[in-house]
């Protein structure tokens, strides 16, 4: 983070709010014994990101699911496209998702992503209408093959980014075994620092762990690897509280065996010894 603030270079984003950037990171952390890279220097909704995930499992393209437990943060890019279509009358954050809530009709024109990463992972379209479930051939190959070098699945499913109301950012995941012990890579095209990046590791290192404990394996190391890495220039006063607190040791995930991997629920995941900094509010940037 303070390589990227100071010595990012200055652009102009997609959003118009501004960032500084890095191309290029790479970051790795060692997941045994249960240990998550759940960040210390701001508190996170970790059960947010459990959501999240579980949701991206289940193949879930739509917000309703997710902002019914409470959880709003898809509900911007719905709201946006909703809010440009009838500028007459501009709905609040809270009105867009009690409507997405409260009426079918309203939710089946305006509460769906697109082809996102659910789609993808769990339903990706081949040429031929054949639905390929990702997920579940990886852990199959993973049981069969465990040698095996194609391990992969990922979200970027070029016919498709367009019908997408963002193309996926956290796009390919790989995975090895050695030694008894699954290992990963998270390849993310696009991060920020500021409020995606603590989720986004987090979830790789969640699926991880539900993966190796699916495939009857320990859990190795996650490496992360960040292409355009950035923070936005609103990001300010986040990137420096964060800097100036002390990290403190990293949590650690207790996860109740599940059936499949498609088979996990919210109840299933203890966090033990997460003690945070304080939250720290900042704008996202649509
Ligand atoms: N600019 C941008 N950054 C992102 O991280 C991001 C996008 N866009 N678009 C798609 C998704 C949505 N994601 C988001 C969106 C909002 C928060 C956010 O506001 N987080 C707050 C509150 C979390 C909560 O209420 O549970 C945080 O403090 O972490 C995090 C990730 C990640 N992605
Ligand atoms: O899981 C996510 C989803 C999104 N982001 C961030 C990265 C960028 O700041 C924006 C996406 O904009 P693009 O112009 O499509 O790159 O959202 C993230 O960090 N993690």
């Amino acid at each position: 983070m303070r390589r990227v603030w100071t010595g990012g270079s200055e652009r102009r984003d997609r959003t118009g709010v501004g960032t500084r950037a890095l191309f290029g990171e790479t970051l790795a952390f060692d997941l045994s014994g249960g240990t998550i890279p759940l960040l210390t220097t701001k508190r996170v909704y970790w059960k947010s990101a459990v959501r999240e995930l579980l949701w991206f499992v289940a193949g879930e393209t739509r917000i309703r699911p997710l902002v019914a437990q409470g959880v709003h943060i898809w509900t911007d890019w719905p709201l946006e496209r909703y809010n440009r279509a009838h500028p007459e009358a501009l709905l609040s954050r809270d009105a867009f998702e009690a409507r997405i809530l409260a009426d079918d009709a309203f939710e089946a024109a305006w509460g769906d992503l697109g082809p996102v990463y659910g789609r993808q992972w769990r339903r990706w379209q081949g040429a031929d209408g054949r639905e390929h479930d990702q997920l579940a051939a990886l852990v199959r190959g993973l049981r069969d093959n465990p040698a095996g070098r194609r391990h992969i699945f990922t979200g970027w499913n070029v016919a498709e980014l367009e019908q997408m109301a963002l193309p996926p950012c956290h796009m390919t995941y790989q995975y090895f075994v050695a030694d008894g012990r699954l290992s990963g890579i998270l390849y993310q095209r696009s991060c920020d620092l500021g409020l995606g990046f603590p989720f986004n590791i987090l979830e790789a290192a969640l699926l991880l762990h539900m993966i190796a404990q699916q495939v009857g394996l320990g859990v190795g190391r996650l490496t992360w690897m960040g292409a355009d890495v950035h923070l936005y220039l609103n990001h300010a006063h986040l990137v420096e509280t964060q800097l100036a607190r002390e990290p403190r040791a990293w949590p650690r995930l207790t996860l109740a065996p599940a059936a499949d991997l498609f088979s996990y629920r919210f109840e299933d995941f203890a966090v033990a010894g997460y003690e945070p900094h304080p939250a720290i509010a900042a704008p996202v940037a649509v």
